[in-house]
């Protein structure tokens, strides 16, 4: 069988588009203080992957590492680079991975971990997840525990895609979120999709309480 090569992406068009999601989550607020990280998928064996420690709304060019995703990480690369070069090895078409730490991603998440995960249903922004047609449909997104050992959490998170093909995010508790998608337009979709979502959970547990 023959398999479609994964298309390259230069470098420059990389830079650009992790600068402009970075300003785009910061005004948001989705990415207060230096927390947050992005990259995007180079070609089948690299990623562009945002400097560990600056303040993701203010990236210029520089802030931009290329990783190895066979590889330890670049010196000075994010401190959960582990996190990106797992999701391009574990997701052939994943071509941008965004996390951010707005306040309803870590506060929900903090609520809701001891259920491992959220089902989210009944709302029509489902449709703005993936291929997701219905807002009938059920969309989990799985909860773990945070951890400072980021490639033990990798690797749990590395378990979990493996069973669960149709993830398109998931949450840290306390912490934040990941999300990814087959183009920085559809990954930086999911995060504001998911934004709206989680809120909406949220809201939901203060009415229902
Ligand atoms: C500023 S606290 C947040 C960090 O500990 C981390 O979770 C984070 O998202 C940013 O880390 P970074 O190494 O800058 O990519
Ligand atoms: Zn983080």
């Amino acid at each position: 069988m023959r398999v479609n090569p994964v298309p390259a992406t230069p470098l420059s068009d990389a830079v650009r588009e992790i600068v402009e999601v970075g300003r785009f989550l910061s005004v948001r607020n989705f990415v207060p203080a230096t927390s947050g990280n992005f990259s995007r998928r180079l070609d089948a064996r690299t990623a562009a992957v945002t400097r560990s420690g600056v303040d993701k709304g203010e990236l210029v060019e520089a802030d931009v590492l290329v990783a190895d995703l066979h590889a330890p990480p670049p010196e000075g690369a994010s401190a959960e680079t582990p996190l990106h070069l797992q999701l391009y090895r574990d997701r052939p078409d994943a071509h941008a991975v965004l996390h951010t730490h707005s306040v309803v991603s870590a506060l929900l998440s903090n609520l809701r971990l001891a259920e491992g995960e959220l089902v989210l249903q009944g709302f029509e922004l489902l449709k703005a997840l993936g291929d997701t047609r219905t807002h009938e449909a059920a969309v989990s997104i799985p909860i773990f525990p945070n951890d400072q050992d980021i490639p033990r959490l990798a690797s749990k998170v590395t378990a979990l895609l493996e069973q669960r093909p149709e993830l398109v995010a998931y949450l840290i508790a306390g912490h934040g979120l990941y999300t990814w998608g087959r183009s920085m337009a559809e990954a930086r979709r999911h995060v504001v999709a998911l934004e709206h979502l989680l809120t909406y959970e949220l809201e939901k547990m203060k009415v229902l309480r």
